[in-house]
């Protein structure tokens, strides 16, 4: 059976980096005789610029006919002068995340144990590495609670969850910590927020069916210093859609680069949304110097959860291994003794080793 693929590649350096995870799902696609159907559809700012919307009618036709969306990523100087609700972010991306119900973000923070040097983070800390699993709600909370708005010298954004909504995520975490290290750190600010007072109780309930997981609560403010000081101590990090947001910035980060991070945006069945935790990166877009892992990773983790194939996951995880371990290096993560190649050729060099 054919799998279609909607490609949304957007703005900035999304293109770019896009451009080679297409080339490593293809090559996989080759070792594992899986039949792909690419669909390429504009979204976000490239959008606007030609069909005047950042999520024209035939780019969300074309992910509903699909199985899976590999989207770039969105937003740039350019759209910001447009009215908030017309820029790319909050007219394309928040509307994909809401139409196909993605309330499950899925963003893996993984030390590869060749970027020990691109660390941030001291030599005693990283010890032998972190594999941490940041767990995001992505379709609820303060990003999408009503009302939201302006008046007079007023502004207003609403935070506010459903019992429903923290359950549902909550599962994806126990259930995700129950083949990894048996924990779930759930972060909150129940000490001031009525939402995560209810947050908690919600997880503590949940928690009742998942005995052989270890739960602990942690407030977002210690979480933040936490993960620079023990990134180690985490497994599986529940977080509500803002929290998980700024942690996984930060957790990207202590793997090296932003550009290392990638994600997948699930629901309750096959389908997902795959991309890079970060952004468009105006600042390096068009220079070939971008990273592509984290775009590459999220390729994988589409063969995983849409496909069903771990398989290919774990072969397109072990040729990002290999190509670190021959220590190439796009520029975010270069350090002494490393080859700095291009975003074109990192692609290239990873499907060299499918
Ligand atoms: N999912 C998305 O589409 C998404 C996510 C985050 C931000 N954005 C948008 O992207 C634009 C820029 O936002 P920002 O600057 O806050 O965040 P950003 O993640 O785009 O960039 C932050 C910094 O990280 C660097 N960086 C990001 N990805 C990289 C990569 N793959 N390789 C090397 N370096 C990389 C950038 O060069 C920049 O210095 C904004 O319009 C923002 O709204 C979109
Ligand atoms: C671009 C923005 C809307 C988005 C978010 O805040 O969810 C991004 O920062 C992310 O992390 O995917
Ligand atoms: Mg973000």
């Amino acid at each position: 059976m054919t799998a279609k693929i909607a490609v949304l590649a957007g703005d900035g350096i999304g293109p770019e980096v896009v451009e080679q995870g297409l080339k490593v799902l293809e090559k996989t696609a080759q070792k594992f005789n899986l039949s792909l159907e690419f669909t390429p559809a504009r979204v976000g700012g490239a959008a606007i610029d030609q069909e005047g919307t950042a999520l024209p009618a035939a780019t969300l036709q074309i992910c509903q006919n699909s199985d899976a969306v590999f989207f770039g990523s969105v937003g740039g100087p350019q759209w910001e002068k447009l009215p908030p609700e017309q820029q790319p972010e909050r007219a394309a991306l928040l509307p994909l995340r809401q139409t196909f119900n993605l309330y499950a973000n899925l963003r893996p923070a993984i030390l590869f144990k060749q970027l020990k040097n691109a660390s941030p983070l001291r030599a005693d800390i990283i010890g032998e590495g972190f594999d941490l699993l940041i767990l995001r709600e992505l379709t609820s909370g303060i990003y999408f609670g009503q009302p939201k708005g302006r008046a007079d010298d007023k502004a207003f954004d609403t935070l506010s969850y459903r019992v429903p909504e923290i359950v549902r995520i909550a599962k994806v975490a126990f259930a995700a910590a129950r083949k990894r290290r048996k924990k779930v750190t759930s972060i909150d600010k129940a000490n001031v927020l009525t939402t995560s007072v209810m947050w908690r109780e919600v997880v503590v309930e949940v928690a009742k069916d998942y005995p052989d997981v270890a739960l602990e609560h942690m407030y977002i403010d210690n979480a933040a210093m936490q993960l620079i000081k023990n990134p180690r101590q985490f497994d599986v990090v529940l977080c509500d859609n803002m929290f998980g947001d700024i942690l996984s910035d930060e957790a990207s980060m202590l793997t090296g680069s932003i550009g290392m991070l990638p994600s997948a945006s699930l629901s309750d069945g096959n389908f997902g949304l795959y991309e890079p935790s970060g952004g468009s990166a105006p600042d390096i877009a068009g220079q070939n110097i971008a990273n592509p892992i984290a775009q590459i990773l999220s390729a994988a983790l589409l063969c995983k959860y849409s496909l069903g194939r771990p398989d290919a996951h774990d072969t397109i995880f072990s040729a990002v291994n290999q190509v670190l371990d021959e220590n190439y290096r796009t520029r975010d993560i270069m350090s002494a003794g490393c080859q700095e190649v291009s975003t074109s050729q990192m692609g290239e060099l990873i499907c060299g080793k499918i």
